[in-house]
């Protein structure tokens, strides 16, 4: 199976909506990611029921602790059959070679990817916590740690992900949350992209939730992303 592009974030409080969403959609389709909302509330259960429907899952629990916990962490969540785990890049080179140590060297591993600077932060909210400057030092520093730590890419905003590949190369993986068709709101993100856009400036995966799950009509709101990514011209 190719791998797909897009990523749907299954940001629900229950398993209900979740599997109802999982169902009207296919793997070949999309890959789905599982992060703490529905997580927290699901438990692995739920990841095993959708790896168990055939789904790439991104299990997107962001973990940020001591190496050896972190490490212990992905290797639970590689035994779910998990396609994706991520971890912060700011817990540092030794916490993510662990957690890349951890997953092992099979071919069937997870992936492992490290989110640089959440979408949500501006310039403003990164000086708040110390990281002084715009956020694409920021992401271009804590990507090459990553890449020198082996781990497989980086999540970043789409405006970033150009600058990634420049830095670590068209094979180091860039997957982008903070996508925003014009039609969608925005909410809390603020490095925000369009769809086409976003794979025009070199992302590699697209991570989407709210202007699909959030949507009057879900399907339809896929169906419409898809077509912008496609570079079908706007239906009238
Ligand atoms: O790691 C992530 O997936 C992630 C990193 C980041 O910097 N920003 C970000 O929004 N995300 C996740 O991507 C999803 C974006 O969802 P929407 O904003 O609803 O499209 C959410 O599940 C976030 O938890």
């Amino acid at each position: 199976m190719s791998d797909p592009k897009l990523i749907i974030a299954l940001d629900y409080p229950e398993a209900g909506p979740a599997l109802a969403l999982a169902d009207r959609l296919s793997p070949a389709r999309c890959a789905l990611k599982v992060g703490k909302e529905l997580f927290v509330a699901e438990g692995p259960r739920l990841v095993e029921q959708l790896v168990g429907r055939g789904y790439r899952v991104f299990l997107d629990l962001k973990f940020h602790d001591i190496p050896n916990t972190v490490a212990g962490a992905c290797r639970s969540a590689a035994r779910l059959g998990v396609w994706m785990v991520n971890v912060h890049a700011l817990g540092g080179s030794e916490m993510m070679q662990a957690a890349r140590e951890a997953l092992g060297d099979s071919n069937d591993r997870p992936l492992l990817t490290a989110v640089t600077v959440l979408t949500s932060h501006s310039d403003a909210t990164l000086h708040e916590i110390g990281l002084a400057g715009p956020a694409d030092g920021a992401v271009r520093r804590l990507a090459g740690l990553a890449q020198g730590a082996r781990v497989d890419g980086v999540v970043c905003s789409a405006q970033e992900a150009g600058l990634v590949r420049e830095t670590c190369g068209g094979a180091f993986l860039r997957v982008t949350p903070g996508i925003r068709p014009q039609w969608a709101a925005r909410g809390d993100q603020t490095r925000v992209l369009g769809p086409a856009q976003a794979l025009a400036r070199g992302a590699t995966h697209l991570v989407v939730g709210r202007p699909v799950t959030q949507a009057d009509d879900p399907m339809a709101a896929l169906h419409r992303l898809e077509a912008e990514l496609r570079g079908d011209p706007p239906a009238s």
